[in-house]
């Protein structure tokens, strides 16, 4: 069997989920190891494609200081001897990453019993751990590196569904990422009587913390815009979206890419390496959309943006850069490769 791991934030579970979607529509159904901590047991916990959902009490060991870290070490450490004896029990013959600290107790067990480890690498700027276990893993597949196996980002079929023609601003979408970002609600409090002025409707992920604030806002100005804090059907909403004002974690990027929406990113300043900021620089360097880091993302300059923001072109050009069935071309990958044991 195979054991995919990894999560704590909605970009590491949704390539887990997509990996997983792949092999279910080969009638294959793996193993999960994700954490308690961050959103694994949101998404995953009783999810029907995975034959069995382990979540283990890890933590992240970058973020912590001091005694935090050698205690967050410890419980990997701990967890490392249950993913061992886990991995045996279910017979995993290998062991796909989608990174993050919930991916750390399984991999190294997997490690450690010569198991074969696969990594896939989300971001631009390689992660923490992803960094440490590269050399000992069989496959890295990044969709920034030139020499990856596979380059594809595995997004999910229903975002390419979500393309259509777009030449004028009719809609906006602010999009935060998977947990809403504080600045992108700040920004459209800012913007969002103009634009509603303008005739331009709005669609808002906001985050679970300040649902109600932005809720209560928009009614306050009487705008009728549609704002959640987190939604299923996130496609859906893309492909109402005209034009996107969002963070650039990389399923946003890749995600709005395959639904050619033209995008103003403006990074998340502190994630790893500003791993966001290369993100998004993947598309901005080809001219296709926008790019402010937060502190240059003043209501003028995101206005003056939208003015001029090239929406035919950058629409029509977006499909060039990624194509469908990325999770297939894994999981292929995975199978071709599979120990016959
Ligand atoms: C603050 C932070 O550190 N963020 C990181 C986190 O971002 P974050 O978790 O925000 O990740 P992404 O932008 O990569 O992906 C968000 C995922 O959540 C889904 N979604 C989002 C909103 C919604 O309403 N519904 C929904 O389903 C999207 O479809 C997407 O698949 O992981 C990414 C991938 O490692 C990194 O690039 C980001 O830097």
């Amino acid at each position: 069997m195979t054991l995919i791991t990894g999560g704590g934030t909605g970009g590491h579970l949704s390539i887990a989920k997509a990996l997983c979607e792949a092999y279910n529509a080969r009638g294959i159904r793996p193993f999960y190891i994700g954490s308690t901590n961050g959103q694994d047991k949101t998404w995953f916990e009783g999810y029907p494609g995975f034959k069995n959902t382990v979540f283990l009490p890890s933590k992240g060991v970058v973020n912590q200081r001091g005694l935090g870290k050698v205690l967050a070490l410890w419980i990997i450490f701990k967890q490392l001897f249950t993913c061992r004896a886990l991995l045996k029990r279910h017979n995993i013959l290998q062991v796909v990453s989608v990174g993050g600290y919930a991916a750390a107790p399984a991999t190294l067990a997997a490690l450690t019993l010569g198991i074969p480890v696969y990594i896939h690498e989300q971001n631009a700027i390689t992660g923490k751990l992803n960094s440490l276990l590269r050399p000992f893993a069989k496959a890295f597949f990044s969709s920034y590196e030139a020499h990856s196996p596979l380059k594809n980002y595995p997004v999910a079929t229903r975002f390419f569904e979500a393309y259509r023609a777009r030449d004028t601003l009719k809609t906006l979408l602010f999009l935060g990422g998977s947990q809403g970002a504080r600045f992108i609600n700040q920004l459209a409090r800012a913007i969002a009587p103009i634009l509603h002025n303008q005739g331009i409707r709005i669609i808002h992920q906001c985050g679970k913390s300040e649902l109600e604030a932005m809720m209560d806002f928009y009614a306050k100005h009487g705008i009728d815009a549609d704002v959640f804090a987190f939604s299923n059907v996130l496609h859906d909403k893309l492909h109402e979206a005209d034009v996107a004002i969002a963070r650039a974690g990389a399923g946003s990027v890749w995600e709005l890419c395959a639904a050619g929406i033209p995008t103003l990113f403006i990074p998340f300043p502190y994630a790893a390496g500003n791993h966001q900021y290369h993100n998004a620089k993947t598309f901005t360097n080809q001219n296709l959309g926008g790019l402010l880091r937060q502190e240059e993302a003043t209501p003028q300059a995101v206005l003056a943006w939208l003015e001029n923001a090239h929406i035919k072109r950058i629409n029509l050009a977006l499909p060039a850069c990624l194509s469908k069935g990325g999770a297939d071309e894994i999981v292929a990958w995975l199978e071709r490769e599979k120990p016959s044991r």
